[in-house]
């Protein structure tokens, strides 16, 4: 059986992180740091969307598999971009309310003849590799809940190992494993304990709940509890454990998921469980009293590192919360963690002893608004991390992106089904907010970052103008590959982090790259499609569809299409709302537009400050009535109000006329 790991898949791309310890590392040399100058773009594919496009492509002998938005699978002769078939699950455009950051799956798997889809609305999809042709399809999850997929599925040891999202609206997150033939599942994991009045659930791997039941208080499992795996997992053929990275509590408020008491597991950690059964091994713990939504889903990767003269199995996360950590992938023993940016309003360290984080005073969240930095926008989130082997670096894309904090008064928090449920309120104090928010924004950094994670310790960076560029790949050709904010596909030096060659593409990839060989041809493939987590950074006009785009030397002769010319910047109404209005669209807006819309209104998949005269007019119907719902902007009729939608209109028209001046400056 032909493995991800196995030297004769060196020519392949076969699972999501290459291999199933995720190190994104490629042995292939034949593009390397002497004649990266002579890559050339040898064909693409416009995939016809404005949206992000998260996928990692899978190559398997001479095909390339690739996932656009919605789940829609094509797949290509590698070497020459001839379209084989496409596959689309139909996905309805309604379930982008569920998806926090767009309709984008981070990849797909294969496995002997097939190709496995994991669907935003929880169906996992099996499809015959050669043809496209269904072949089994299971659903994952209760489709009345707010969960969504945007995970890649791996496949190990012929099951395919799936998680989902959904926290930051309320679900109890879980990983499941299906049968890769049939589609029969095998496994289910819960990430949180459930209603204890319930008991066990029979039909899972239940005995880790008495770990965690201890460490939540309150009435979490109202609102789900949280946890989702949405999208890191790793695997270790040989101690047969897949690692599960979990994410944050619902609601993200700690003192309205559990009283402000416990740790609350398995929130923001990574928990080993056996291949096998699913049954719970290990857990090391991030993030303990989760309260900022900061998640551990981040990717992982395995290797063995020499540390104090011992070689040690470990892996290696760097989640959002700003620390890089180190543990044995056995035992879970922590080996080492250390702020990989500035962390000071989070912990001042990772105590080695007890494995925790020592928070710095005020890191919890009252009332009254406070900076985090590191926020829920991440210091590196799921844009894939690679590792090299050969330099024995670490190489990801961090960003220094702070956010302002207030959980609601008592009595202020209600939940509500199917709805951003953070617990945050955004009216307290605005002139402290609009300070502390300006501060965040002038602090803002991100770059591209090199670090040793033996020594832990930054090898080298290359800094960006803005935070928001994109996944990584290494290669033994001592190559760094990255997308990034300034619309362009760059390549460094893996040891030393010097330019090698960049090229302009008018978008700005998010998704990691992959390489592959055909017919003794190195090529490098990546999806360039800008959305997600940090939709705010690329300007208000994003102008280019998204595109499949693959490199190889000596390639001449294609070429993209030219940029559409940018439009021009409509001019905003005046403000005739009062303050108080503003501020609960401020409120609102938070609450349910910013996850796609950009914090604080910048950017996002649609940037709503410039908005023309006929969309204002049509606001309430969008908003509302869901005119615009096969883009994917459903109605909120069920959630909001028709003065809720004039509030957040008002807000969008207080942000717009705020910042006019330097957008039509800067088209
Ligand atoms: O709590 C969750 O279940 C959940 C899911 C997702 C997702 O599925 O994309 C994200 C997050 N959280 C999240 O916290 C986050 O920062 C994030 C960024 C992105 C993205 O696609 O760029 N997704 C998600
Ligand atoms: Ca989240």
């Amino acid at each position: 059986m032909l493995t991800p790991d196995a030297p004769a898949n060196i020519a392949n791309w076969m699972s999501h992180g290459r291999n199933w310890g995720e190190d994104r590392f490629s042995p292939l040399a034949q593009i390397n740091d002497g004649n990266v100058g002579q890559l050339g773009l040898a064909w693409f594919d416009d995939l016809a969307t404005m949206r992000g496009v998260q996928a990692t492509p899978l190559v398997v002998d001479g095909v390339l598999y690739n996932e656009s938005i919605y789940n829609i699978v094509t797949a290509y002769n590698a070497a020459t971009g001839e379209r084989l078939w496409t596959y689309d699950p139909q996905v309805g455009a309604e379930w982008a309310r569920l998806a926090c950051c767009g309709p984008s799956s981070r990849g797909i798997a294969a496995w002997e003849g097939k190709i496995y889809i994991a669907a935003l609305d929880g169906r996992l999809i099996a499809v015959d590799a050669a043809t496209g042709q269904e072949v089994w399809t299971v659903q994952t999850f209760d489709r009345a809940e707010a969960y969504s997929i945007t995970g890649a599925p791996r496949v190990y040891d012929g099951k395919v190992v799936i998680g989902n999202g959904g926290a930051d609206y309320g679900v109890r997150g879980f990983v499941a494993a299906y049968d890769a033939a049939t589609g029969e599942r095998l496994w289910k994991f819960y990430t949180v304990p459930g209603n204890p009045a319930n008991g066990p659930d029979g039909e899972a791997s239940d005995s880790a709940m008495q770990i965690a039941l201890p460490t939540w208080h309150g009435e979490w499992w109202r609102y789900g509890g949280g946890g989702t795996a949405w999208d890191a997992f790793a695997y270790d053929p040989q101690l047969n454990l897949v690692y599960i990275g979990t994410g944050n509590g619902t609601p993200h408020m700690w003192h309205f998921r559990s009283d402000g008491q416990g740790d609350n597991l398995f929130l923001c950690s990574i928990v080993a469980v056996n291949a096998t059964s699913g049954e719970y091994v290990w857990h090391y713990q991030m993030v303990p009293e989760e309260d900022w939504d900061y998640t551990c889903t981040q990717p992982m990767i395995t290797a063995d590192l020499e540390i104090g003269g011992r070689t040690r199995q470990v892996i290696m996360q760097a989640p959002k919360n700003g620390f890089f950590y180190v543990i044995d992938r056995a035992t879970g023993e922590l080996l080492s963690a250390q702020n990989y940016v500035s962390v000071n309003t989070w912990a001042s360290h990772i105590d080695r002893a007890t494995g925790r984080p020592v928070l710095m005073p005020g890191a919890h969240n009252t009332t009254t608004p406070h900076l985090m930095s590191p926020s829920w926008l991440a210091a590196h989130t799921w844009h894939p991390m690679a590792y090299s082997p050969l330099t024995g670096l670490v190489y990801f894309s961090a960003q220094e992106q702070g956010d302002v904090y207030a959980r609601a008064e008592d009595g202020e928090f209600t939940y509500v089904h199917h709805r951003s449920n953070s617990g945050q309120q955004r009216r307290n104090q605005p002139e402290l907010r609009a300070r502390l928010m300006e501060q965040a924004r002038a602090e803002e950094k991100g770059y591209l970052l090199a670090w040793n994670p033996v020594t832990q310790s930054e090898a080298w960076r290359v800094p960006y103008r803005v935070p928001g560029s994109g996944g990584v790949l290494a290669t033994a050709g001592n190559l760094v590959v990255q997308g990034t904010i300034d619309k362009t596909l760059a390549i460094y030096a893996a040891d030393t982090g010097r330019k090698l060659w960049e090229m302009d593409i008018d978008q700005a990839p998010v998704a990691g790259a992959i390489t592959y060989l055909v017919d003794g041809v190195q090529y490098i493939a990546i999806n360039a499609g800008w959305g997600g987590s940090p939709v705010y950074n690329l300007g208000p006009f994003q102008t280019s569809t998204a595109k499949l785009l693959v490199f190889r030397l000596g390639a001449s002769g294609v070429t993209l299409p030219p940029p559409p010319p940018p439009s021009s910047v409509p001019r905003p109404p005046f403000l005739t709302a009062t303050e108080d209005m503003v501020a609960r669209g401020r409120e609102l807006y938070g609450e349910n537009c910013a996850r796609c819309h950009g914090p604080n209104a910048v950017g996002g998949m649609k940037d709503l400050r410039w908005m023309t005269a006929e969309t204002r007019a049509a606001f309430a119907d969008i908003v509302l009535r869901g005119t615009l719902a096969d883009r994917g902007m459903i109605g909120f009729a069920g959630q909001l109000s028709e003065a809720d939608a004039n509030a957040i209109h008002a807000f969008l028209i207080a942000r717009a006329n705020e910042d006019y001046a330097d957008a039509s400056a800067h088209p």
